[in-house]
């Protein structure tokens, strides 16, 4: 569970029932954050802006307890703001003096704005885009380290991304980057591996912001190492694709999730489109990974692979028309500094929120109180499985 708003004083995140024992310092935590911050094409936020992290739970020199870990993410431009989201209530006077008081009536396409406004009954968008805000992502981020030390640490699983397009331009096809490739994909302006198409994802930024529009893109997310057998295929709401497509469909601007070559499959025939099993040296294995790691809702052993397709950002420069809603006159959108693009900066919020999931279904399935137990149970269970 997360907390807070864009301009708050913080956000918070939660996350319960990881088991002791994982290592994890809050300069791992700030290492992951300004991870976040990275791409090119990002708005002049992310250079200001700074994300003060402190654990204020379930930690204690550099180990997990076993007891809920809570972290807050504090945000640098709080005294600037602290009228406008004050949590009580302020002096009118004071409220008048700043124009960033000022009601927000002017809802922007593509963003909760308008629908919160009347789900909520505000006259004003400020208390919808403060919470709908992408800003929110820092928490996820900050606690999916915390998830994706457990999965290194208790399941040996390496999580990863990278960009595959951005705007029309693609990624050369098939290169998927391993465990070991992450420092080289981090220094990338757009955290893609294809040196070439990155070149013309920067122009295509550039060409973008100097039209005053903005982009999107397809971000790609790898996990290696997971074993066969985590989510199931009994329930719905068990099938890890379905586990996994929700809580990347959850990332403010993602539109669109494929599980492994899912889209290319659906134009091709079965007979080229499936995973054949084959008995090798290694036992029975899968000479391809079509199905991107999942068949029943329930890992292969196969290397993970989703993807999720980001809409290009809503706020344009050149703002977008709607309807002023306290006049119902046309009128322009409310125009906000934003980013060109903010693909790169997905990808790793996709990490995130895929080790959460693998680790919520590891620890289902292995249950432990501490990561030894959890690692044990792995190991009795890979020991002792019927089929290799
Ligand atoms: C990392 C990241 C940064 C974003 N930056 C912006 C931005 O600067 N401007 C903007 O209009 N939308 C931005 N968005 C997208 C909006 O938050 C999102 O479109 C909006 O909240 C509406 O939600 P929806 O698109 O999921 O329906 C960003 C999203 C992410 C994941
Ligand atoms: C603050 C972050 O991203 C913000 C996400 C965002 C949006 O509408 O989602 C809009 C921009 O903020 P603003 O319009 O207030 O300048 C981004 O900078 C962040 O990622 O930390």
């Amino acid at each position: 569970m997360t907390a807070g708003e864009s301009h708050g004083p913080a956000l918070v995140a939660i996350i319960d029932g990881l088991p002791a024992g994982v290592e994890v310092t809050t300069a791992d935590v700030t290492a992951e954050l300004a991870r976040r911050r990275l791409g090119y094409g990002r708005g002049a936020r992310m250079k200001f802006e700074r994300d003060e992290v402190e654990f204020i739970g379930g930690l204690r020199h550099g180990r997990t307890l076993g007891s809920p870990v809570a972290i807050r993410v504090g945000n640098s431009e709080w005294p600037k703001w602290e009228t406008v989201m004050s949590p009580d209530p302020v002096d009118a006077e004071l409220l008048d003096a700043q124009a960033r008081n000022k009601p927000l009536t002017r809802p922007r396409p593509g963003h909760a704005d308008l629908a919160g406004m009347q789900k909520y009954a505000h006259d004003d968008a400020r208390p919808i885009l403060e919470r709908a805000s992408a800003r929110e992502t820092a928490a996820r981020v900050a606690i999916g380290a915390v998830a994706k030390a457990f999965c290194k640490q208790a399941l040996g699983i390496d999580v990863l991304s990278h960009v595959v397009a951005l705007g029309d331009v693609a990624a050369k096809p098939g290169v998927l980057p391993v465990p070991g490739d992450e420092a080289q994909i981090d220094a990338d302006p757009l955290r893609c591996l294809d040196p070439e198409a990155s070149a013309r994802m920067v122009a295509a930024v550039d060409a973008a912001k100097q039209d005053a529009d903005t982009l999107g893109g397809v971000v790609e997310v790898l996990a290696y190492g997971a074993p066969p057998g985590l989510g199931s295929h009994v329930q719905w709401d068990r099938k890890l694709d379905a586990r996994l497509a929700a809580a990347l469909m959850s990332i403010q601007a993602i539109k669109g999730v494929e599980i492994g070559d899912a889209f290319t499959q659906a134009r091709s025939r079965g007979s080229v489109a499936h995973d054949e099993i084959v008995a090798t040296d290694d036992g029975v294995r899968r000479l391809t990974d079509r199905a991107g790691g999942l068949e029943g809702g329930i890992t292969t052993g196969e290397p993970l692979r989703v993807r999720a397709a980001m809409k290009p950002i809503s706020s344009l420069t050149r703002p977008l028309s709607t309807v002023d809603v306290a006049t119902g006159e046309a009128a322009a959108a409310i125009a906000q500094r934003s980013d060109v693009v903010a693909v790169s900066a997905a990808a790793v919020v996709a990490e995130a929120m895929v080790a959460f999931v693998l680790a919520e279904a590891a620890l289902e399935k292995f249950g432990g109180d501490s990561v030894g137990e959890t690692s044990r149970n792995l190991a009795a269970y890979l020991d002792n499985l019927l089929i290799r």
